[in-house]
């Protein structure tokens, strides 16, 4: 792995293969996790769609699938696209298949609340929480209401949001109203989109809600609640993960120097105002980043 940048707000991770960025991508999800537990009891955080999915694959695998602390995690989602949960769309629907779903293959991975807290205290007697892997807590998935309009449903995501801000189960910015969730990860489209922020769409300037909705989305499907810049960059950790040489492009656009002429893109917009950003790529992604040929 190659680590370009240094700046201490922004750090590049490029990786040799895809292999060697998913164990780099696990490690650094499940140390989030520990400190943020550590520091606050809970780990809130925002998933996105797309590649990212695949690419959080070992966390289902030992040790992480046994080690991390799942209990404890409360999930949300950056950005969703408005169709049934059990719609190919559905960015509920690939992390479910493709994570929670794998870490409890008895398809009993989501427990009642009740049911494992009842399981928690036996086995907290017996000091081996850790050990048995707990699955997800199925009130601490929070996915959108599918069977109402984007503009309802991104409104009612923002108000659970809000509820669980009263709460601390997320913390909130000290310098806004919003939200800090302790990580959200991100992936990006090869226009530079990121969550379903698109270039020059208006809602790039959506200053006061925390969640809002599109329905003219470039990409299909058309209809979608995406978190706002202001919730992504009061985040504690954002992570933007970017894999292929179809995305080279708009990587350079997003992290290198450009002039004034250069289109912007919506990843360039993603700057935690105090908290740290990490760019996760492969070789072919960053291929026309200044300055990847003498870092090789
Ligand atoms: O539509 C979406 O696409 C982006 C990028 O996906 P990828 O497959 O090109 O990595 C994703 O981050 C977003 O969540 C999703 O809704």
């Amino acid at each position: 792995m190659a680590v370009l940048g240094g700046e201490k707000e922004k750090e590049l991770r490029i990786h040799e293969s895809l292999d060697e960025l998913g164990t780099d991508l696990t490690d650094y999800i499940a140390e989030l996790s520990e400190i943020s537990v550590k520091e606050r009891g809970v780990f809130a955080l925002a998933l996105s769609g797309g590649s990212l999915i695949s690419l959080m694959g070992k966390l289902c695998e030992a040790p992480y699938n046994k080690t991390v602390d799942w209990g404890k995690w409360y999930i949300f989602w950056a950005d969703e696209r408005v169709v049934a949960k059990n719609h190919a769309d559905s960015n509920y629907k690939l992390a479910k298949d493709g994570l929670f779903s794998k870490l409890w293959p008895q398809e009993a991975y989501i427990l009642k609340s009740a049911v494992l807290e009842r399981i928690r205290k036996t086995l907290r007697a017996a000091k081996a929480v850790k050990l048995l892997g707990l699955p997800i807590v199925s009130s601490h998935v929070h996915s959108i209401n599918d069977s109402v309009s984007a503009e309802e449903a991104a409104s009612e995501y923002e108000f659970a949001i809000r509820q669980l801000v009263k709460s601390r189960v997320i913390s909130v910015s000290d310098i806004s109203d919003c939200p800090k969730f302790d990580l959200i990860l991100l992936g990006m489209g090869s226009n530079g989109d990121v969550a379903s922020l698109f270039p020059n769409h208006l809602v790039l300037d959506e200053k006061n809600e925390w969640v809002t909705f599109i329905t003219d989305s470039p990409k299909s499907p058309p209809e979608r609640i995406t978190f706002t810049l202001p919730v992504i960059n009061s985040a504690s950790n954002v992570a933007v993960v970017v894999t292929g040489d179809s995305k080279a492009d708009a990587v350079h656009l997003a992290i290198d120097d450009i002039g004034p002429d250069c289109p912007s893109v919506p990843a360039r917009l993603v700057q935690p105002t105090k908290g740290k950003l990490v760019w996760f790529l492969d070789k072919p992604a960053a291929s026309k980043l200044d300055g990847f040929q003498f870092s090789e």
